[in-house]
């Protein structure tokens, strides 16, 4: 027989006061009462009222002073009872003993843990602990939170962890052991722990050994490089189980079913940051606890019909690849090795030629010049996640590419770059707070294509710097910004078959030195830097798949908090 659903409503004891404490399947709340109603007692409701904001309606009862608090369920971690003795309250920000009295009267007491809104879309595990003078009334209502939490059927119960040591300051294992283990056990969330011991060891084991049948997600501890190794794993998983050929350029991905998370320990951690706002290992694993999701665009690289890599965030040439190519034998220096290469490829100012051709999305909602910015349940990312899987829909009528797509007109831009930037969402850091393209969205099917063209060095940094304030970085006559679903990028100076960028250098060296006679230049073709891994060739051919993946996160919340 189903339960009978009900509104569980108690007196109980908090900070040496009574507070009225209720429990409906969407909210905890606890007010305080005023003297003349300080008696503890508790009451079991048969009724059941939905969607309703208890925290209102309390405000306007009569015998309500205004200390009252709603905790939404979907965001209480754990409940447990306590023990009564030697228990420390805090109030008013000091710590206080019970005192005897309390203790003998109220024996019994349990302890909320639930999510709290800190500072820069921070989460922190917030508590609260009640007395009561009934052990049965305690039983009651541990067991009924115990439930609700049971009915939050999101929430993942085991999860296959990925440390990578070595990520960011090398303080992967620490990060995960000293903020996130205790966290995990609170809410009886299980883990399998694998801390990597070389690149593409999470890769590789995802691809081929792990049994992610036993798992509801999977977490991995570093940066933006890990997670693209994570999730190279994942989609080459699950494109291989469904007997889907990666090298086919535009052949339709199937979505991945288990989220990831991230508990940010790299050196950008742009993933982490455009997801939810910060990165801060706590802030992270309590979205993974809660179950949040989060369904997030990946281009596809290829090369010559080959497969080389998928970006979830940014696919950089020139500017962003340079500084990539030259932080690598940097490693040593942890995250500094990204402004110390930034500073030598900015002075060193290189421009690259080729031609990039791309397709404008034009059907959608949303531009890049736009001042909408994606935010947590996004309607531009909503609609346009539909209006793309209604084309899928289409083509397979069809049994091929879509007669739209291949009308879609090609644009075709040609000229020396500085940098050429496909951002496939906002690819906010701490470092650019608002991003390299602020109105791009996380789930839209389309990625941003940022082209700067060839300018002087104090107009490259006049652009530069305005990431990091509220000026239009686009408002420049030497960029170009377009929303797209494919691109492709051909160097001026080509790669031939098997050729890779290296042979290319030692074959043009006597243009490179014409083209920058100033300086030591020794390269004529840039690296692509894909989410901080360096691409084998220079040219590409990229596509968006709308919503491939899926993140133990929910966007950026509007509001930042307290
Ligand atoms: C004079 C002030 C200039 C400020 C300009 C700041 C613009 C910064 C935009 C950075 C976008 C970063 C996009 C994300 C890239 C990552 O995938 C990649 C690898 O990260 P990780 O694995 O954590 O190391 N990071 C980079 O490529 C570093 C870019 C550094 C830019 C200075
Ligand atoms: N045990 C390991 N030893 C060396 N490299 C590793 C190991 N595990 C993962 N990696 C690689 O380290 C690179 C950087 O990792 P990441 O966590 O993104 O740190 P960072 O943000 O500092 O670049 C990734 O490309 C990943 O493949
Ligand atoms: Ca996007």
């Amino acid at each position: 027989m189903e339960k009978q659903p009900r509104i569980l409503v108690s007196q109980f004891m908090l900070k040496n006061r009574v507070f009225e404490v209720t429990l409906n399947r969407l909210f905890l709340t606890w007010k305080e009462l005023n003297a003349r109603k300080k008696r503890v007692s508790g009451s079991i409701h048969n009724t059941f009222k939905v969607g309703f904001c208890l925290a209102k309606v309390l405000h306007r009862t009569r015998g309500v002073t205004s200390g009252s608090h709603c905790v939404p369920v979907s965001e209480i971690i754990a409940v447990q009872e306590t023990e009564v003795d030697n228990i420390q309250t805090k109030d008013e920000g000091k710590w206080q003993k019970m005192s005897q009295k309390t203790v003998e009267t109220y024996p019994y007491a349990f302890t909320v843990f639930y999510v709290e809104r800190a500072r820069q879309h921070r989460w922190r595990c917030g508590n609260v602990t009640f007395f009561c003078s009934d052990g049965l009334l305690r039983q009651q209502w541990v067991q009924a939170i115990k439930e609700q939490l049971s009915l939050q059927t999101c929430r993942p119960k085991h999860l296959l962890v990925y440390i990578n040591p070595y990520g960011g300051k090398q303080q992967g294992k620490q990060i995960y052991e000293q903020k996130v283990v205790q966290l995990f056990t609170l809410a009886s969330i299980s883990t399998d722990v694998i801390v990597t011991e070389r690149a593409n060891h999470a890769r590789d084991h995802l691809k081929t050994e792990a049994d992610l049948k036993k798992y509801d997600g999977i977490v991995c501890v570093g940066g933006d490089g890990m997670f693209s190794e994570v999730i190279h794993g994942l989609i080459s998983r699950t494109q291989t189980d469904s007997g889907v050929d990666q090298n086919c350029a535009h052949e339709k991905l199937v979505q991945c079913n288990l989220r990831v998370g991230i508990i940010p320990a790299g050196s950008t951690d742009c993933i982490c940051y455009a997801t939810i706002g910060i990165n801060d290992p706590v802030t992270s694993a309590l979205h993974i606890i809660v179950g949040d999701s989060q369904a997030l665009d990946v281009c596809s690289v290829h090369h010559n019909d080959t497969f080389l890599k998928y970006s979830v965030s940014l696919l950089g040439y020139g500017f962003y690849g340079d500084i990539l190519a030259d932080s690598e034998k940097k490693r040593w220096m942890g995250p500094a090795r990204y402004d110390f290469s930034g500073i030598k490829t900015f002075l060193s100012h290189h421009y690259y030629e080729g031609t990039v051709s791309f397709q404008p999305a034009t059907d959608i909602l949303g531009n890049p010049r736009d001042k909408t910015k994606c935010r947590s349940g996004c309607y531009v990312c909503q609609h346009n996640g539909q209006l793309f899987s209604e084309e899928i829909r289409d083509e397979s009528v069809e049994g091929g590419v879509s007669e739209n797509e291949d009308e879609r007109e090609w644009k075709v831009v040609k000229g020396k770059f500085l940098a050429i930037n496909a951002a496939s969402m906002s690819c906010a850091c701490p470092r650019s707070p608002k991003g390299l393209s602020p109105a791009a969205h996380l789930a839209d099917g389309t990625t941003d294509i940022i082209l700067v063209r060839k300018c002087s060095r104090l107009n490259f940094l006049r652009h530069l710097l305005r990431h990091t304030s509220k000026d239009d970085q686009f408002d420049l006559t030497f960029i170009e910004v377009h929303r797209v679903r494919k691109f492709k990028f051909t160097p001026k100076y080509c790669e031939s078959e098997d050729t890779d960028v290296k042979d290319v250098r030692k074959k043009l060296f006597s243009q490179i030195c014409r083209d920058h006679p100033a300086c030591s230049c020794t390269s004529v073709n840039s690296n692509w830097n894909c989410d901080g891994e360096i691409l084998d060739h220079a040219a590409v051919e990229v596509g968006v798949h709308c919503q491939l993946i899926k993140l133990f996160a929910r966007g950026i919340e509007e509001k930042a908090g307290v």
